[in-house]
């Protein structure tokens, strides 16, 4: 494979370069110039910005062939731990497509294997329940769901409902990422299907501990713990975020290759990778292959998923950190309610329980919490 490394956008954490296939003959695909100002290493300081001229030298000039592989799906597939913010950044990925010129027209489905689930079982707050869907014993299940899942998302993708499916599962296992890149493989294959799909990986991680207890807190009022109460429904939720920290391996660079290297290209447009970190305001790192037969639509995509990800801090992201900090402040909570005193009140009396479960003797318990987010002490 023809690969060369064009830029360095982040420190030596988990993704450290963007990749592109070279081609010789040069369009840019990228005619407005990439934004880089939102571009953060995870020490904070701007990282060098990708420049037009780089990337005009790496693309595919269309050709005839264009036309033929405009009918392309494209499977989003999320990664990441429960409450790191996977379903809210789709959502806004889907609102950043919809105002976008060259994607509004793209029709995207979310398929949440938690939805599955709860459509079949609601969750039961006591600790004598004899399956626990996400202990990672009782695995098959939770297995059954996203399959279930990812496979109607891949039904809708041929039946022409949607052009992009969200997959919104943690998809926190090797084996459970093998299974959907070979669903895809075997998709692609079948001559009976309409459509080929591409799978591009969308990575959301929160490591911010302030961020991960405001998060929890949401959680706890979701489908999930409906006219439950809020002490038992957090720690309910920190129960099965803590044994998600038993089972979930990180993506790696070397597991990217590998879906590279028996991803068959003809078939593909491309595999693409994008990672959003601590609400953009870390390191925000892309890995994207190009197949030679990418068409204007998948490029048209890629660009603006290139800049959704690495412009997320600005474009929403930083409403959400500052929501956060206000979140935790006694002054902005009881001036924010002035006017109801037992809101205020209720408000404050929450928070104390939030900050009393989700604590840092909490968070030394997490499994391998450094390794997963990948922060050394320094980052603290
Ligand atoms: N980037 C963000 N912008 C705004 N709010 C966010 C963001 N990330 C997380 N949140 C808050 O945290 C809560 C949990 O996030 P979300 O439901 O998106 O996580 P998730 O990774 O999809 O969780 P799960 O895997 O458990 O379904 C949201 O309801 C929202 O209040
Ligand atoms: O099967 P996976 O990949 O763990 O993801 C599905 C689960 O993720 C969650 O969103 C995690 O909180 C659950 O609602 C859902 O059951």
């Amino acid at each position: 494979m023809n690969f060369e490394t064009l830029s360095i956008v982040s420190e030596p954490k988990l993704f450290t370069c963007i990749k592109y296939r070279l081609n010789s003959s040069a369009e840019s695909l990228f005619s407005s110039p990439i934004d880089t100002t939102s571009h953060f290493s995870s020490n904070g300081k701007p990282i060098s910005p990708l420049c037009q001229d780089e990337l005009g030298s790496t693309l595919t000039k269309f050709t005839d062939l264009d036309s033929m592989r405009l009918f392309s799906k494209y499977m989003i597939i999320l990664i990441g731990l429960p409450a790191a913010g996977k379903s809210t950044v789709s959502r806004h990925l889907i609102k950043y497509l919809q105002d976008t010129k060259t994607t509004a027209h793209i029709r995207c489905k979310t398929f949440n294997a938690g939805d599955f689930r709860r459509k079949e079982k609601k969750i039961e707050l006591t600790n004598e329940q004899l399956e626990d869907i996400f202990d990672p014993k009782n695995s098959d299940k939770k297995e059954e769901y996203a399959r279930i899942a990812f496979n109607e998302a891949l039904q809708d993708l041929d039946n022409d409902i949607c052009d992009i499916g969200i997959f919104d599962a943690t998809n926190s296992t090797k084996l459970r990422r093998k299974y959907l890149f070979d669903e895809i493989k075997s998709f692609n294959h079948n001559s009976s299907s309409n459509f080929s799909v591409s799978p591009i990986i969308l990575h959301v991680t929160c490591s911010d501990k302030k961020f991960i207890r405001y998060n929890i807190h949401h959680k706890s009022f979701n489908a999930d713990y409906f006219g439950k109460q809020y002490d038992l429904s957090v720690k309910d939720f920190a129960k099965r975020l803590k044994q998600y920290y038993t089972q979930f391996v990180p993506y790696t660079m070397d597991e990217f290759n590998h879906i590279l290297s028996y991803s068959s290209p003809d078939s593909h447009h491309g595999t693409f990778y994008f990672h959003v970190a601590n609400a953009g305001s870390t390191s925000t790192t892309n890995i994207v292959e190009y197949s030679n037969m990418a068409s204007r639509e998948t490029r048209n995509l890629i660009k603006a998923l290139h800049h959704f990800t690495t412009n997320y801090i600005v474009i929403f992201g930083s409403q959400y950190i500052s929501k956060v900090k206000g979140f935790f402040k006694v002054s902005q909570v009881v001036s924010s309610n002035k006017l109801n005193v037992k809101k205020s009140f209720q408000q404050l009396s929450r928070l104390k329980v939030l900050n009393s479960i989700i604590n840092d003797s909490y968070f030394k318990k997490l499994k391998n919490f450094h390794l997963i987010n990948n922060i050394t002490h320094k980052d603290q």
